[in-house]
């Protein structure tokens, strides 16, 4: 979709911006540039859109050579979205919106109905916020509109330069699970520079990670975290990169337990044989649509004779006790973790897409998750330590 050729760019004042940069974007694909400052992740962006030009190499977009479309033609195909976003001051937000689809020469009518859906899409409710005016938003709320302009064209391409770099973590992290969301719908092919190694872990399905103009390594988050290729990149994720990395791991069907389940109005002597029968001590208790209702307790195994008979009265409604902590299938090791936390929960239920419970984890096999994941960084050290012996060893 997007291929760079042996890309070079040095400014006139001799700085070696790029140097031989080779690698592709497939489409849909996202892809961040990460890196410090002055690497060059900037000047690649301005390559694609032709706002510079290389000094060598070329670009392909869908295997025409960007160099010979014309610049105006070219950025049609390609949003840009940057960090001062730009919006026109004294246009409101939907006119600022709309402002592309009307340069395409759609009738006005039509570019602002769909800069009204468009608004909607990065989560701006139009009869809100179309009327007012750039200075009448929040900053976070600025750089939605600008992700919205730039999707206005409905362009193939997405180039984004640190799009939230100006706002605060935790609007900053609302808008990257937004814009995650909105990418799934959308599935541009879109390149992201952030100097943030936690942004482009969230975000990148592969990282390209610059060195001076260079790429030092370009793979999937798990790879650049869990086997860093130079000794630049390990020091660039950090050394926490096992802890970063769960936030790259997915909690997987393997990871499950199977406690036993009931419903609410099964009885409780059914409940207890169930728990009985497994060995354990409690179930999930789903209500008559399967829905997660919470857990129920085999009662304390010291019990009387009369007391166990007591607990064994009446349906699992009564005894229930409400549980709502619950991941998607796919959710991170770190937000498990952190979830279990939050609820200071012995056990959090897993679903699938259609709210179907798939099973639970607890705390030791989450710590068998970890363990999955942490014995994956350990085997690429390992690894890099034969290779080491065998090359002493020769
Ligand atoms: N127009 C220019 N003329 C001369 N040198 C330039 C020009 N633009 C950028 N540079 C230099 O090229 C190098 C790469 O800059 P670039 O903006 O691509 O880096 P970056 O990785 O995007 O940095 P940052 O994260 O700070 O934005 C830097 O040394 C910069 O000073």
């Amino acid at each position: 979709m997007l291929r760079f050729e042996h890309v070079s760019k040095r400014y006139p004042n001799g700085t070696v911006a790029v140097d031989g940069l080779d690698f592709e974007v497939n489409e849909g694909e996202l892809v961040t540039l990460v890196g410090p400052s002055g690497c060059g992740k900037t000047t690649t962006m301005k390559l694609v859109n032709r706002l510079e030009e290389p000094t060598s190499g070329r670009i392909l977009l869908d295997g025409e050579d960007v160099s010979r479309v014309d610049p105006v033609k070219l950025r049609r195909r390609i949003g840009y979205v940057i960090q001062q976003v730009g919006l026109f001051p004294h246009r409101t937000v939907l006119d600022n919106t709309a402002t592309v689809p009307v340069l395409l020469g759609r009738g006005r009518k039509a570019a602002r109905q769909r800069a009204a859906e468009l608004l909607e899409l990065v989560g701006l409710d139009p009869a809100v916020y179309g009327g007012r005016y750039p200075d009448q938003l929040s900053g976070g709320q600025r750089q939605r509109v600008g992700v919205a302009r730039a999707l206005a064209a409905d362009p193939p391409v997405l180039l984004m330069d640190e799009p939230f770099g100006a706002v605060d973590p935790v609007v900053r992290e609302r808008l990257q699970n937004e814009f995650l969301r909105l990418q799934q719908e959308v599935r541009k092919t879109v390149l992201f520079v952030t100097h943030d190694i936690e942004e482009a872990v969230r975000l990148g399905d592969r990282i390209a990670v610059f060195g001076e103009g260079r790429i030092e390594q370009y793979d999937s988050p798990a790879a650049v975290l869990g086997a860093p290729a130079t000794d630049y990149v390990a020091s660039f994720v950090g050394s926490d990169r096992g802890l970063k990395r769960l936030s790259v791991t997915p909690v997987e069907r393997g990871d499950l337990e199977q406690p036993p389940v009931v419903h609410l109005a099964d009885s409780m002597a059914t409940a207890r044989e169930r728990m009985r029968a497994d060995g354990v001590r409690w179930a999930v208790v789903l209500d008559e649509d399967d829905v997660l209702h919470g857990w129920v307790s085999a009662g304390d195994s010291g019990a009387s004779g009369e007391e166990r008979e007591r607990e064994s009265v009446g349906t699992v409604a009564g005894h229930a006790r409400r549980m709502e902590a619950w991941l998607r299938l796919g959710s991170s090791l770190k937000t498990a973790f952190s979830t279990m936390l939050q609820y200071d929960a012995g056990w959090i239920a897993v679903l699938d897409e259609e709210d179907r419970l798939l099973g639970v984890l607890t705390p030791s096999t989450l710590h068998e998750a970890l363990r999955r994941s942490i014995d994956a960084d350990t085997r690429s050290v390992e690894r890099s330590d034969v290779e080491l012996e065998t090359v002493n060893g020769a």
